[in-house]
């Protein structure tokens, strides 16, 4: 990484520092940036939470995050120490007017007056209005002071208007940065590449020659220590809402003017606005919720969800929707977006199925193109192609894959997405943020089915902890002709 890839020095001032994210994403990923040189040494990270402690003993706190979710190998003592340097902590509680905000200006104030000024909000969402108005009446909101608003923004439209709104009175719309980290991974951005870039794709991107789209997020993981917040959310608001539905929006859009912001934002708004509304019929053969049951994951027994919590619970831990895109370029092209806990394997992919070659050339018809996108792990493409059988003389025909493995392909470690996103911030870079009308649209549209669910239309199914999910969505497919990618291409 060359010295011009270096941000400008910054302050950042993380709300929520000793909390899970902080620790577990914001720190390794600041700690693997200044690793690539793009960090400069005056920058100041500045942690904030309610406990009292003072800076030593969070720079402790810090070192054992990197001990714990950094790599061995990069993990170098020069470096941590180095890192450590620009650590520093301030205990505030950020919704009280009369908590400790002398300690934060202080700090502001001492340091050089050109770094870029960062406020992340790695907080419980409802503080996030208190906090940006404590943060106003200090007078630390510089005219170019930035704000990262964590997920979820608001659990339906009404409270994402109110965080919305109340952010806004104190930022300015250009100057507030929504996560999504899903934007943040490589291969997610691979999309527009993969699209745009290649005339073999973009001329087939479309229902002309595509017949379905899968976008599956699995994870293998329970709810573990975040049960209080997941509860209340379930995987249609934790990952439907917002990732999913920002990577339909990458794989649907028609090509952007550009590259900058506003012009991939428009077109992924216009997707969100162009998704069929689930209604009536629909919200029962389209959309299906689960629950794990107690089951077995990598050779290990585990719980199932209701046990976890220890009470009843209404709660999807699954998602399968079949969605719309209402525009010429996806007429009749289902899009099958499926998210869950506790499943198989740890997977996050696009696959795209094309339609079949009508030829009678061969003593059997030919299987259809597929090309999976890996979005994690193992980032990559796979193609499944028909070749002639070389056992065979009379033109039968035999599946070949092609893979291609970025990471060794490039020799390069693929970073987590916070580390991009952290630093854009700085760079005062949105596009891979969310604008306000998408976070809007997105929610517009999963609200027929939060509600659906909520007064018991579509009934709760159960999949046991290890499988690929209920039934019910294999049937889903079924009702389509259609089958979910692990049925046929994975053992
Ligand atoms: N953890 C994750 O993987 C992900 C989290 N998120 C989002 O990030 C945010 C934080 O999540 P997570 O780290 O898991 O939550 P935690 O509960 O682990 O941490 C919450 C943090 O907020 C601090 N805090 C609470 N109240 C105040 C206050 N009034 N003033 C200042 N600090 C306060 C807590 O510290 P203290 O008690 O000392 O004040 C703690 O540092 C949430 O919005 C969550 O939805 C989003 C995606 C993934
Ligand atoms: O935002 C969230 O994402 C994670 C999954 O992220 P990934 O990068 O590991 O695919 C999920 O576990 C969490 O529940 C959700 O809040």
């Amino acid at each position: 990484m060359t010295a011009d890839k270096q941000v400008k020095p910054f302050d950042y001032v993380v709300f929520g520092a000793t909390g899970d994210l902080t620790m577990r994403k914001l720190l390794p990923a600041f700690y693997y940036r200044l690793l690539s040189g793009e960090v400069p040494d005056s920058a100041r990270i500045i942690g904030t939470a309610r406990s009292p402690l003072d800076r030593a003993t969070y720079q402790g706190r810090a070192r054992d995050a990197l001990k714990r979710f950094v790599a061995p190998a990069d993990f170098k003592e020069a470096q941590v120490e180095r890192f450590l340097n620009m650590v520093y902590y301030v205990s505030l509680d950020g919704s009280k007017a009369d908590s400790n905000w002398e300690g934060l200006s202080g700090l502001l104030s001492e340091g050089p007056q050109d770094h870029v000024r960062v406020f992340y909000f790695a907080t419980a969402p409802n503080l996030y209005e208190a906090v940006s108005a404590n943060l106003h009446a200090k007078g630390l909101v510089t005219d170019d002071a930035r704000v990262v608003l964590e997920k979820p923004i608001g659990t339906d439209l009404a409270t994402a208007d109110e965080i919305n709104t109340g952010v806004g009175k104190f930022f300015k719309e250009n100057n507030i940065f929504r996560i999504d980290h899903y934007l943040g991974k490589e291969t997610v951005q691979d999309v527009i590449a993969l699209r745009f870039a290649n005339p073999l794709l973009s001329a087939v991107w479309s229902g002309d020659y595509i017949k379905s789209v899968q976008i599956t997020a699995a994870e293998t993981v329970g709810v573990e220590g975040r049960a209080a917040y997941y509860d209340t959310s379930g995987a249609l608001r934790d990952m439907v809402q917002n990732h999913l539905l920002q990577v339909l929006c990458l794989v649907a859009m028609e090509p952007p003017a550009s590259l900058e912001a506003d012009a991939v934002r428009d077109a992924k708004v216009a997707v969100l606005k162009s998704l069929r509304p689930l209604a009536g019929d629909r919200l029962t053969s389209d959309t299906v919720r689960g629950q794990y049951v107690a089951g077995e994951i990598n050779e290990e027994n585990v719980r199932g969800y209701l046990e976890e919590l220890g009470h009843a619970s209404n709660t999807e831990t699954y998602v399968a929707l079949r969605a719309e895109v209402d525009t010429p370029r996806w007429k009749n092209v289902p899009f099958y977006i499926r998210t869950a806990k506790r499943l198989h394997r740890k997977v996050s992919e696009i696959v795209i199925t094309f339609k079949p070659a009508e030829t009678n050339l061969f003593p059997q018809a030919p299987k259809a193109n597929v090309l999976v996108i890996r979005v994690q792990p193992d980032e990559g493409l796979t193609w499944h192609l028909s070749v002639k059988d070389p056992q065979d003389d009379s033109f039968e025909l035999r599946d070949a894959t092609m893979d291609t493995h970025f990471g060794p392909q490039f020799k390069v470690r693929y970073p987590d997405a916070y580390e991009r996103l952290l630093l854009d911030a700085v760079r005062g870079y949105p596009v891979l943020f969310i604008r306000r009308d998408e976070v809007e649209a997105a929610w517009r549209w999963v609200a027929p089915i939060m509600e659906a669910w909520a007064n018991g239309t579509v009934p709760m199914s159960q999949y046991a902890a290890g499988s690929w999910g209920p039934e019910e969505a294999t049937a889903m497919l079924a009702e389509h002709g259609d089958t979910w990618h692990e049925a046929i291409h994975r053992q």
